[in-house]
């Protein structure tokens, strides 16, 4: 997947206009804070939160596959939101797949990557649902890319995000007889950023107007949709599905007509 073009597959159902194909770790790097851009694991930590060590992995979550050399293990993150086009952590490997048990929410505020404290934008979480199914990408760290993908991602997801890590059973779409442990970054109800429910018009709508160091949050909303499409009619979000559709309906209202662009 990684920097590889998916091809759409036949009969993806309409929605979003996916352009081209979907590059899934390529394409124009998102804005960030003013300043040098921060390498993966350079972040420093923004928050006023305290110095958070990077909660490291369970052991039967790190001690899968270990290499010839037992100390360096192999470690399976699963991206569910922007990690699934911008995971921007080195890997060895990964796969299209899904966690079953798990519904994909857009209930997690966001004051720094899509959003401000006076308009917080939104993005997802896992929420724990028994007939659910979300589908992403998983992937492979390996040795020395095991640390620094989780001190990277603890300020990313944990620090700035409000997220906290969750062990979970992938299964990916070629191998699903063959599901693996992975490491998600889940947003509880318990953080100060959660939002929670609300109606798919007035996600929509807050997903219009706000935009962070990350960039606009409609962006956020059309690349997951993107990447779902691409992962087959077999792999459906109606709550995603919803949001898109009641974006379309209200861009009109947002975006200026002809008569006020010849004003400015
Ligand atoms: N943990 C989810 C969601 C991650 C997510 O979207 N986190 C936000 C933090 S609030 C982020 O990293 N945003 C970066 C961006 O929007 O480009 C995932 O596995 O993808």
């Amino acid at each position: 997947v990684r920097g590889t073009q998916l091809e759409r597959p036949s009969g993806a159902r309409p929605g979003v206009s996916v352009r081209r194909s979907f590059r899934a770790h390529a394409g124009d790097q998102p804005r960030r804070p003013p300043g040098p851009i921060p390498e993966p694991g350079t972040m420093k930590q923004e928050s006023a939160a305290p110095n958070t060590p990077p909660r490291s992995p369970s052991p039967e979550l790190s001690a899968q596959h270990p290499r010839d050399d037992d100390d360096a293990q192999a470690l399976w993150i699963f991206g569910y939101g922007s990690l699934v086009w911008r995971p921007d952590f080195a890997y060895s490997d990964s796969r299209v797949g899904f966690v079953r048990g798990y519904s994909r929410r857009f209930w997690q505020g966001d004051t720094f990557h899509r959003g401000s404290d006076k308009m917080p934008g939104r993005v997802v979480t896992l929420l724990e649902d028994h007939e659910g199914c979300t589908w992403g990408v998983a992937y492979q760290v390996q040795g020395e890319q095991v640390s620094e993908a989780l001190k990277y991602l603890n300020v990313r997801e944990a620090v700035l995000g409000g997220y906290d890590t969750k062990e979970v059973t992938f299964y990916p779409q070629d191998t699903p007889d063959q599901p693996l442990k992975a490491l998600a970054y889940v947003a509880t109800p318990q953080n100060p950023g959660y939002l929670g429910p609300a109606p798919e018009e007035a996600i929509a709508t807050q997903i219009l107007a706000c935009r962070g160091f990350s960039g606009h949050n409609l962006e956020y909303l059309l690349r997951l949709a993107d990447f779902m499409q691409l992962c087959g009619p077999q792999a459906q979000d109606e709550h995603l599905a919803a949001i898109v559709d009641a974006v379309g309906t209200l861009l009109p209202c947002f975006c200026p007509t002809e008569q006020a662009l010849a004003l400015v």
